[in-house]
């Protein structure tokens, strides 16, 4: 019965696991976290990365990113504001502590939106996510996402093919990520990631349901 208590209490103070979404740019993972974040709303939050790259239409500053320019950034970081950064494409983004701390106060699973540098540094804390890869199918359809999302100059769409090659290789480094889901038909991919993630959701829905 304390046993029953003490350990509910427990997992509670210590949250639930967060979670590491990475992949090339294009893979899918905005539209995957999007429908989570949907079906689950009481469940996920997001952590809201700093970035000095511009808003796209439809972003809003604070919900998808927060939008600062390099000199407020490098303040943050030289302050210690920040759990990790990295450049992306000529752009500076980063998470702060107070983006988990944030998810992780309202006893949420908190959801990260990170490049492979985010994920080698994320395995230096004490953070303990499930690390997530989302992959495109072939270079060929990612470089066909990215060009019909309409989001970037040909330069911005040549540098993140570029890198793209890089994380594909990445993920394929032995313990790199705990799950690798080929985003091809959009809904087979939604039903991994949430089948990968439904013991974590059970566990929030019963803490949450029993405080
Ligand atoms: N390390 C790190 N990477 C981030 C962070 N926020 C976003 N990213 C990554 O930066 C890359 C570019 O993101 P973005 O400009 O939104 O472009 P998109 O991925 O094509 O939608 C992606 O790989 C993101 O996962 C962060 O806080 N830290
Ligand atoms: N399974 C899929 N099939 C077809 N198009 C997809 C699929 N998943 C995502 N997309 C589209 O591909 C583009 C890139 O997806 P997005 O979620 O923005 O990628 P990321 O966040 O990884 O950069 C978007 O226009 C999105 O609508």
């Amino acid at each position: 019965m304390y046993m029953r208590y003490f350990s509910r209490v427990f997992s509670a103070m210590a949250g639930p696991r967060p979670v590491v979404l990475s992949g090339p740019s294009g893979a899918g993972k905005s539209t995957l976290l999007k429908k989570l974040m949907k079906e689950y709303d009481s469940v996920f939050g997001f952590s809201v990365s700093h970035t000095t790259r511009n808003p796209r239409p439809g972003e809003e500053n604070g919900r998808d990113y927060h939008y600062v320019t390099r000199e407020v950034m490098q303040a943050g970081i030289d302050n210690g504001d920040f759990i990790e950064n990295a450049e992306f494409s000529g752009n500076m983004y980063g998470t702060s502590k107070a983006a988990v701390q944030d998810v992780q106060a309202k006893n949420l699973i908190c959801i990260l939106d990170i490049d492979m540098q985010g994920v080698r540094n994320i395995k230096r804390t004490d953070l303990n996510p499930i690390y997530i890869s989302i992959q495109p199918p072939s270079m060929e359809v990612l470089e066909k996402r990215l060009r019909d999302r309409k989001t970037e100059s040909e330069e911005s769409l040549q540098r993140r093919l570029h890198a793209a090659k890089v994380e594909m290789e990445f993920s394929k480094e032995p313990g790199a990520f705990d799950v690798i889901i080929v985003n091809d038909v959009l809904e087979d991919s939604y039903g991994q990631l949430r089948n990968a993630l439904l013991e974590e959701i059970h566990k929030v829905k019963k803490i949450n349901t029993s405080s």
